[in-house]
Order: structure tokens, then C-alpha cells, then sequence
């Protein structure tokens, strides 16, 4: 196999040689959950995206960034069926959650039933609801209405829905965005656990370049209408915070390209 035809796969260790390029074949022998071959988006005159191409594999986790109004949140509607492109090629497993920044809990629907809103578990479906909500640490929860549960409980709820669904394909479009840094670190070893667990191919929209540094094998920046970079984080680094602690020069390093990627000198958020 000719692996030059995908500069993600071109690493090359100190003596130029390619390096983890089996591991790296390994990967993408994964399905694909997500095709996208010419993918255009416009809004009236606005192109927001221009003939994207978008390969997705199993078990992937990918963090998509951009500058606000790059066109994050429209890519990510469109791979959940939310909204369409104008044309292009798209192929999306069809098993797919999405967990948006807001938890979108309906009040009048305790927890375990938000959990299960739009399934069919029949009569197990209690028990689903319960097991999905324990494995989000939730379990005493169940019967709690939306209004009793705190911000990362309520967002904790909307990850138990997503999936309980057994998705292929889990986005999520800056799910920690609206809590606190406490809450968020917990969240992010929640979502690294439940990823173990499950291996979805997940896409993360974030502001967050630690976030998407930290959480991430895989990092895409949105500009002008096409993807600017497409990173993929050294395996060695990938959701280790002791690698990362060790590495800082080049975990450093990486944070500096992507923010100038993203128009930013300084600081990890992007306004
Ligand atoms: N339904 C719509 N109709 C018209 N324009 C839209 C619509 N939805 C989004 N846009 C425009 O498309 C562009 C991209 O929006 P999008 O929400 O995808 O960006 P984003 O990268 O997610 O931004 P942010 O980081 O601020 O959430 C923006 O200019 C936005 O105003």
C-alpha cells in the first residue's frame, strides 16, 4: 500500500524514516463511519463550506476547531442529519448521537425517561435508562427532574442519552463549554472512560485548544470553508496527561500552531 497518498500518515522519526506507520495503517483499515467527498455548504451567498472531504474511522476521536462563525456547529448539524449540504458525496453511519452545549432535557420528563426520549427498549427500557444513567455516575438520579439536577448533572444526563443508543458515531458540539472548570475536568475523564468503553468515532466541536489537545488523537481546524489542518496527535501523548506533563515542549509547541492556525497569539481560548 502506497502510504504517501494521506500526508496524515507521513511521520517521520529522527533518521527521516517513517515511523508508526503500521499503527497508523491499523487505524485506517477501521471503517469509515463518515465518507465525505466534496461537501458544500452555503447560507445565501455565504459558502461556509467548500467542497469538503472528511474521512472518519471507528473508534476515532477527533476534535474539530475554528474560529466562531467558521462553520463548526454547520458541519456538525449536517453529519447528524440535522441540516443538509448543497452537494457533495455523504456517507454517515446511521447509528449517531449528538450532545450539544445546552443539555435540551425535556422538564416534564425525569431523567431515566430524557434518557430514553425517542427509543424503543420495551420493557427492559427502565433498566437501560438506569444502567446508561450509572454509567455517567447518575445512578441515584433516575427520578430527579431537570430542574434538581446542577449544569454537569443535566449534561451528564444528555451523554446517558446519546449512549444508550449505541451510536457509531457520537458528536459533540462544545458539551463542557457551558460549565465550570471543576466540573469540565471531571467531564473530560467521563468522556475518555465512556470512549474506552465504547469506542465510538467521536467528533468534538471546542473553543478549547487544551481541550482538544488533552482529549483528542485527532485535530481538524475549520477555515475559510476547508479543513486548514489536520493533526494527528503523537500516540505517545494521546489522552495522557503524565506524556503531556513530560513532553511540554512539544504539547506546547502544538498548542502555538494551533492557535496561530486559529488567528490567536497568546492564551488557549478563542473568542
Ligand atoms: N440557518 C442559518 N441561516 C443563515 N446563516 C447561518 C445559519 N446557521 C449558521 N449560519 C451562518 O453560518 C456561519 C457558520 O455558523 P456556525 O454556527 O456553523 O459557526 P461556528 O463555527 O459553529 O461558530 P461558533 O464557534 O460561534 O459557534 C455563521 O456566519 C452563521 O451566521
Amino acid at each position: 500500500m502506497n502510504v504517501a497518498t494521506n500526508p496524515r500518515q507521513l511521520v517521520a522519526n529522527d533518521d527521516g524514516e517513517p515511523a508508526l506507520v503500521s499503527e497508523f495503517l491499523a487505524a485506517d483499515r477501521r471503517e469509515p463511519v463518515v465518507h465525505f467527498t466534496g461537501v458544500a455548504k452555503k447560507f445565501g451567498t455565504q459558502t461556509i463550506l467548500d467542497k469538503v472531504d472528511l474521512t472518519l474511522r471507528q473508534g476515532e476521536f477527533v476534535a474539530l476547531l475554528g474560529a466562531s462563525g467558521s462553520g463548526k456547529t454547520t458541519l456538525l448539524r449536517i453529519l447528524a442529519g440535522l441540516d443538509q449540504a448543497n452537494e457533495g458525496d455523504l456517507r454517515v453511519a446511521p447509528n449517531r448521537s449528538v450532545v450539544f452545549q445546552e443539555h435540551r432535557l425535556l422538564p416534564f420528563r425525569r431523567a431515566w425517561r430524557n434518557v430514553l426520549l425517542g427509543t424503543r427498549f420495551g420493557r427492559n427500557a427502565r433498566a437501560v435508562a438506569e444502567k446508561a444513567l450509572a454509567e455517567v455516575g447518575l445512578a441515584a438520579k433516575a427520578n430527579s427532574w431537570p430542574k434538581h439536577l446542577s449544569g454537569g448533572e443535566a449534561q451528564r444526563v444528555a451523554l446517558a442519552r446519546a449512549l444508550v443508543r449505541a451510536p457509531a458515531l457520537l458528536l459533540l458540539d462544545e458539551p463542557f463549554a457551558a460549565l465550570d472548570a471543576l466540573t469540565r475536568i471531571r467531564m473530560h475523564a467521563l468522556v475518555e472512560a465512556l470512549w474506552a468503553e465504547h469506542k465510538p468515532a467521536v467528533l468534538i466541536v471546542t473553543h478549547d485548544v487544551d481541550e482538544a489537545i488533552l482529549l483528542a488523537d485527532r485535530i481538524l481546524v475549520l477555515k475559510d470553508g476547508r479543513f486548514s489542518l489536520d493533526i494527528d496527535v503523537s500516540p505517545a501523548l494521546v489522552r495522557n496527561r503524565k506524556a503531556q506533563e513530560d513532553a511540554a515542549e512539544d504539547v506546547n509547541h502544538l498548542k502555538h500552531r494551533l492557535l496561530s492556525e486559529l488567528g490567536v497569539s497568546t492564551g488557549a481560548q478563542i473568542q
